[in-house]
């Protein structure tokens, strides 16, 4: 329902100053924001000022520093050939000519300014002189529209992620977008007039700032959009990092140092918004980004605010606080990115080092690739992460030379071939089809082929292993790239193999091989180390007894030295003890003060968590599998364990069967049997496999967590002797 909010103008001025430290000229004014008051916000979907209306998720132009509405009153362009705005035409009726725009440089014509004069409006797009002859077109006017002038870098550009009224004003957060110019690679062939990238710096002012909408669509919508204030987005751009990402790619780790400061949805508002000073020098052209927030812009605007929709607000900004058990849920979730990693300093500090030395040796950076190994869940890409986030910002304080850095993680890729696509893409925000990507970052990392980019580029690859093709060309130019002068790359592998590099070529293997950091499986004490860290670092501690962790671990250490299990386990533990609370709450019994003080996690938690656990319906499915399905499960385990791949050939599989059951003189079973229990198999999706029709020809991989497989089959009571088996 729309409601006024207006406020007598005499009143909102002295909010306005009071809010803002003295000094006009400070941008430090724009940070600080009195956060006592954060409490009273009230969150709109949309707003009006002054008869323009802004949603979330419009764009708009927002004014620069010294800038005033009274600085926009005449938008017309002026006729790049006479210079002037209107021109009376010669003749009958005299009315004004329209401005022909330029469809690449968006400059205006006069029609009949041009030699020779077009006597009618052109249908579609027009290209003028300049731009035809493929000339520079730099307009020799002052730019008068917001759209030119954002071109010039002389008004900025948001997109507005949230709005709010507190006190009378409507305020808005969002992030600035940058032009081609700002970006580390600067305009290129490819980019329009009209490109814009959305970056990750926030902006957070009052909503007078902005002086209207602009339309941003992505570059199949353009069709559809009148001419004028549109721009087209389909990248990101980090400026930290000087990479591009597609605008709507799936990031799914919050420890992932590109989204760093993208406006987190639970801190915001507690971090300051974008300061001008810190993260703007490294776009490049370090231009200055600051919303005014003084007094003079206040002329011109008669600040009639409209509330127009109220919206809910977001989860989690006005909620009680957390009790102490859903605080320990949060902490020991998967998808929360630890505040330290305890038990993994040495290999965190050996790969700081590979780094820093190839961030300092910029030019000179030769032939650096380092090779990260280790089993699933020894929190490898989250120490790199770690490492990546402290780099930049150490990078931010102007303590370690700029980079980019671009992460590639082979599981998400269509295919090998994929990966050039996707670190092209991030170097120059263009996508190419593999082929033609290899072959530009072919020449972009060959001598002189970086442009005038000085920053070093890392370069992390994770799930390295699934990069193997026949030829191995891909890991090959990844390996390779960087050994070439002046391509300043350096390349990260991680993999859950040891011996990655000795299953690949020679040439390739000398080049990742000789660096490497292992990380080994935690063992229980570590795995306790962890679990206990992340409880603290919540504030959380006492909401587990010592004993449920040390049980806990226990539980993990002996089937796998994977941390994930360990935090699953204990996040279960958890909720069930939570649950529990409140089923004790509701019956009410007048114990409740003394229930609060024992309502910690015990290790019956859990141990009521690993039976939840373990009855999933996989499990079920493991438990009623034959005698020969669990021995090939087995013998499965060991050869991809052995050879460190996730599939494995049949035949191969067989082998180790026949050798398993001869050494416990169990039959050995034919096989026939052996292809239809793999058949079977991967009949209850317990495995992947091809068809039957190819036996022992077979590929076969797991399709259900290893660990799972590994508990099942050593606590078989049918086949005792697995458990002493080295599964
Ligand atoms: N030392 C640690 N302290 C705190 N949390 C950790 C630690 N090691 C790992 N973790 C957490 O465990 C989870 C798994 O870690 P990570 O993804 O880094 O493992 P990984 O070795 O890369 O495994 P994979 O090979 O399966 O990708 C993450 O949520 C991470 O935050
Ligand atoms: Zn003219
Ligand atoms: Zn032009």
């Amino acid at each position: 329902m729309p409601e006024l909010m207006a406020m007598p103008e005499r009143l909102m001025l002295q909010q306005a100053s009071t809010a803002v430290p003295k000094e006009p000229q400070s941008s430090s004014k724009v940070c600080a924001q009195p956060t006592a008051t954060k409490a009273q916000r009230r969150f709109l979907t949309s707003c009006e000022v002054d008869g323009e209306v802004f949603r979330v998720g419009d764009s708009a132009y927002a004014l620069e520093e010294g800038q005033t509405y009274k600085d926009f009153e005449d938008e017309r362009e002026l006729c790049e050939l006479c210079g002037k705005v209107d021109k009376q035409a010669k003749g009958r009726r005299g009315q004004a000519i329209p401005l022909l725009e330029c469809g690449k440089c968006l400059r205006g014509f006069h029609s009949s300014c041009l030699a020779p004069p077009l006597s009618s409006i052109p249908e579609g797009e027009w290209l003028c002189a300049d731009c035809v002859a493929g000339r520079p077109a730099a307009s020799r006017h002052a730019p008068r529209n917001p759209r030119l002038l954002f071109q010039a870098a002389r008004l900025g550009m948001v997109r507005i992620e949230k709005l709010w009224e507190i006190g009378g004003t409507a305020r808005f957060s969002g992030r600035w977008y940058c032009r081609p110019e700002d970006t580390e690679t600067g305009r290129q062939e490819h980019h329009t007039a009209r490109d814009v990238f959305l970056t990750e710096l926030r902006a957070e002012e009052e909503l007078d700032c902005l002086l209207r909408p602009v339309a941003v669509c992505a570059p199949s919508e353009l069709d559809q959009q009148p001419q004028g204030d549109v721009f087209v987005c389909d990248h990101q751009y980090h400026t930290g990092c000087a990479v591009f990402r597609e605008l709507d790619a799936p990031h799914e780790d919050r420890g992932d140092p590109l989204l760093l400061d993208e406006g987190g949805s639970q801190s915001e508002s507690e971090e300051p918004a974008f300061s001008p000073t810190a993260s703007s020098k490294h776009a490049r052209g370090g231009r200055r980004r600051c919303l005014q927030g003084g007094d003079d812009w206040q002329t011109g605007r008669k600040k009639q605010i409209v509330a127009l929709g109220a919206a809910e607000a977001p989860a989690g900004c006005r909620a009680r606080a957390m009790t102490p058990l859903e605080g320990a849920r949060a902490a020991l979730a998967l998808t929360a990115a630890p505040r330290s990693m305890p038990c993994r300093e040495q290999e965190r500090a050996e790969i700081l080092r590979f780094v820093e030395e190839a961030v300092a040796a910029g030019e000179e950076c030769l032939g650096q690739c380092l090779y990260v190994a280790g089993v699933p869940g020894t929190g490898k890409t989250a120490t790199l992460h770690e490492v990546m986030r402290q780099m930049r910002a150490q990078m931010e304080a102007g303590q370690a030379g700029s980079f980019r850095y671009v992460e590639i993680n082979a599981l998400r890729l269509a295919s090998p071939q994929h990966a050039y696509v996707h670190l092209y893409r991030a170097l120059t925000g263009k996508h190419a089809s593999p082929a033609a990507a290899a072959e530009h970052l072919e020449k972009l990392f060959s001598e002189g082929g970086n442009g005038d980019s000085r920053r070093v580029t890392v370069l992390l690859v994770d799930e390295m292993d699934l990069l193997i093709t026949k030829k191995q060309q891909v890991l090959y130019n990844l390996c390779e790239w960087p050994s070439r002068r002046g391509s300043r790359l350096a390349v990260i592998g991680i993999a859950n193999t040891l011996d990655l590099p000795e299953r690949l070529m020679p040439r390739i293997a000398s080049r990742l091989g000789s660096r490497r950091v292992v990380f080994q499986p935690y063992r229980r004490e570590q795995l306790q180390a962890i679990v206990r860290r992340r409880l603290s670092d919540a504030g959380v501690t006492d909401t587990f007894d010592e004993n449920a962790i040390k049980y806990a671990a226990s539980k993990v250490a002996a089937v796998s030295g994977d941390v994930r299990r360990a935090l699953e386990l204990c996040r279960k533990a958890a909720e069930i003890a939570e649950e529990q609370q409140h089923s004790s709450a509701a019956t009410a019994v007048p114990t409740g003060a003394e229930r609060t003080k024992h309502g910690n996690v015990t290790m019956g938690h859990v141990d009521a968590a690993v039976t939840e656990m373990f009855r999933a319906v996989h499990m079920q499915l493991l438990g009623n599998t034959c005698r020969l399905e669990k021995l090939l499960l087995a013998a499965l385990v060991m050869e991809t364990r052995a050879t460190g791949r996730q599939d494995a050939v049949l035949g191969k599989v067989q082998q180790r069967l026949r050798f398993m059951c001869e050494a416990r003189q169990e039959p050995i079973p034919h096989i026939g049997d052996v292809v239809s229990a793999a058949a079977r198999l991967g009949a209850k999706r317990l495995a992947l496999c091809d068809p039957a029709s190819l036996r022992l020809r077979m590929q076969l991989a797991l399709n259900v967590d290893v660990d799972d497989v590994v508990h099942k089959l050593r606590n078989d009571q049918t086949i005792p002797w697995l458990a002493q088996m080295n599964l």
